[in-house]
Parts: structure tokens; C-alpha cells; sequence
């Protein structure tokens, strides 16, 4: 299977302010991509140049293997695109917003719209101009979804929607995959990637930090463990493990975080009666934390 997206040494400046720097990056068909960073770190800019609603300033950007700038019309129909503010006629009603936006794209039968409408619970009578920021929202996401197109371009996809919505989208989502279409959605929050991505990038100041699939970056991020012990613990030995760090001794009770893998903590568990074990899920929340952090950090030392 193909790149549906390839970005390379893709660099964008807006004056003298930095929007991307260098990013080189790949999806392949079939894929659900995670794009993640917080505000302003360049995840609009990379969607806008994908679409050539902005234009790079170096290095390229390839949809389908092409130049987007060629062949605008035939590309656009293959792309569903959710900009980040959902720009439609506020005096339109949403059925017919819709059904024109159907028009342009073809191939939509009006039972799609229907069907998307419901699931997502908007109502197709109300004018566009009287409806709440999430309802406008799944305007957006109807008309990205409803022609099935090969790429979906998802920036921000989720914002504004209620719980339900959140997980009718997702669902969405998990479709479009088993359908073998392609999908880039942009994100500030971890979660919901986590839940459907197969690859996460994460991008701060223009730069891609971290790049991986959902499964690895579970592995590399720092699982917490509970200990309780059946005799004296042996504080000593579990400090001594690379791994080992915030450890806390409370009564029988050792807590403590673990990085990568857990073969040596084991086998200095295995020294002593061990009445409790309790490990958690790493939470990618705070793996991502670590990198917005960094991202506050540097942005103080820089004003500094
Ligand atoms: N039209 C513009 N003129 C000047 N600077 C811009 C413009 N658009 C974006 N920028 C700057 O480029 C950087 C990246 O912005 P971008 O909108 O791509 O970030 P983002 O990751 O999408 O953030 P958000 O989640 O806030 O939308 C920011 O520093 C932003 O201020």
C-alpha cells in the first residue's frame, strides 16, 4: 500500500514567526493518524498546506503522490476535509447546506446524510446560523464523512462535541478504517487518538517530536506500581533498579513508577513473599504532558 500523505522537509515561516520547521512525515493508505500538539504548534498550518489553502515555504507536500496544487478538483472529491472553525451559510438550513455540498461532491445519497444526521442527533430543519458551536460542529463532520472519501483531513474533529457525539465520531472513525479509507485528524487531546490511531506524531514548535504507533509509545511511557509485601520490604534493592524511580514506602505497601520493561523488577520481586500486586495502565496523557511541558520550558527559557 501507498503514502495517501507525504510531507517532506515541509517548512512554512508567516513573517519571521515560525509555523513549521523540517517536517518530514508519512501516511500510508488505510492508516488512522494521530496529529497531535498543543496550541500553535503547527498543526493547522501542516492541514492547510496538505489542502494548498496555504503554500509552503520549502520542502513539499504530496496527497495521493501528487501536488495538490495539480489536479485541485478530482483531489478535493477524494478528501474529506473538517477545518478547525466550520465556515457554512448561516441562513442555509443543515439539510440544505448538505445536500448542496453533496452536489459538489457527487456520489452522496441523501439516505448518507440522513443516516449521519441521526447517528450524530442533528437536526437537519434547524437554520445554521441558530446552532450551537458542537451542532455546527457535526455539520462539518457530516459533510467530511458523508461522500466516504478515500482521505479524511480531520483538524480538531472533536471540539465542542458533547460525550456522545465524542464516541458517535469515533465510531465513525473505526468505519472509515474497516472501509480502508485514510484518516489524519489533528488533536490537543491524547485520549481520543489513543482510542482509534494506529500512529501518533506529536508536534511542538513546528518540529515533529515523537512518532510512533499507539502500542509502542504505551511501552515506552512509565506504568505505576503498587507493591505489598507479605515480610520486610527490601527498599534498598528496588531503588537500586534503573527503572525504579518516585519510590514511596508506606507500611507493607512499596509505590513506585516503572519505565520499560519489568524483568528485573520481577526478579527482585521474586526474593520475597509478595501479598499484592497492582500495576496501571500507563497513561499516555502524561506522556504527552512531558512533551507540553518541555514545550512551556523552553518557551520560558526563551523569554527569560
Ligand atoms: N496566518 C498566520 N499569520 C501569522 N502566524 C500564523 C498564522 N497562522 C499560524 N500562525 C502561527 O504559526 C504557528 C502554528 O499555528 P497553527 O495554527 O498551525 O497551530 P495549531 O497547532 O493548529 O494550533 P491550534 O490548536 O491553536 O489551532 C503559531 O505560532 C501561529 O501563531
Amino acid at each position: 500500500m501507498g503514502d495517501v500523505i507525504q510531507l517532506e522537509k515541509l517548512t512554512k515561516t508567516y513573517g519571521r514567526r515560525r509555523g513549521l520547521v523540517d517536517l518530514d512525515l508519512s501516511v500510508a493508505e488505510g492508516e488512522v493518524f494521530g496529529y497531535l500538539g498543543p496550541n500553535g504548534a503547527g498543526k493547522s498550518t501542516t492541514i492547510r498546506v496538505l489542502l494548498d489553502l496555504i503554500r509552503p515555504t520549502s520542502g513539499r507536500a504530496l496527497l495521493f503522490g501528487d501536488d495538490p496544487r495539480r489536479h485541485a478538483v478530482a483531489l478535493h472529491r477524494r478528501v474529506g476535509y473538517l477545518a478547525g472553525d466550520v465556515v457554512v451559510n448561516p441562513r442555509q438550513r443543515v439539510a440544505e447546506c448538505l445536500t448542496f455540498l453533496a452536489g459538489l461532491r457527487g456520489d452522496t445519497p441523501r439516505a448518507r446524510i440522513d443516516e449521519l444526521a441521526g447517528r450524530l442527533e442533528l437536526d437537519l430543519t434547524a437554520r445554521i446560523g441558530a446552532l450551537s458551536k458542537g451542532n455546527r460542529q457535526k455539520v462539518g463532520l457530516v459533510q467530511a464523512f458523508m461522500h466516504r472519501p478515500a482521505l479524511l483531513i480531520l483538524d480538531e474533529p472533536t471540539s465542542g462535541l458533547d460525550p456522545l457525539a465524542q464516541q458517535t465520531f469515533l465510531d465513525l472513525v473505526r468505519e472509515a478504517r474497516a472501509a480502508g479509507q485514510t484518516v489524519f485528524m489533528s488533536s490537543h487531546i491524547m485520549s481520543e487518538v489513543e482510542a482509534v490511531a494506529d500512529r501518533v506524531g506529536i508536534i511542538r514548535e513546528g518540529r515533529l517530536v515523537a512518532l510512533d504507533t499507539v502500542a509502542r509509545l504505551r511501552d515506552r511511557s512509565v506504568h505505576e506500581f503498587h507493591v505489598t509485601f507479605s515480610g520486610p520490604i527490601d527498599r534498598s534493592a528496588l531503588a537500586a533498579l534503573p527503572q525504579v524511580s518516585d519510590l514511596t514506602v508506606d507500611g507493607p505497601t512499596a509505590r513506585f513508577q516503572l519505565a520499560g520493561t519489568p524483568d528485573e523488577l520481577i526478579r527482585v520481586l521474586a526474593r520475597h513473599r509478595v501479598a499484592a500486586l497492582r500495576a496501571t495502565e500507563p497513561d499516555l496523557e502524561q506522556l504527552f504532558l512531558t512533551y507540553y511541558q518541555a514545550d512551556a520550558a523552553s518557551k520560558e527559557t526563551t523569554h527569560a
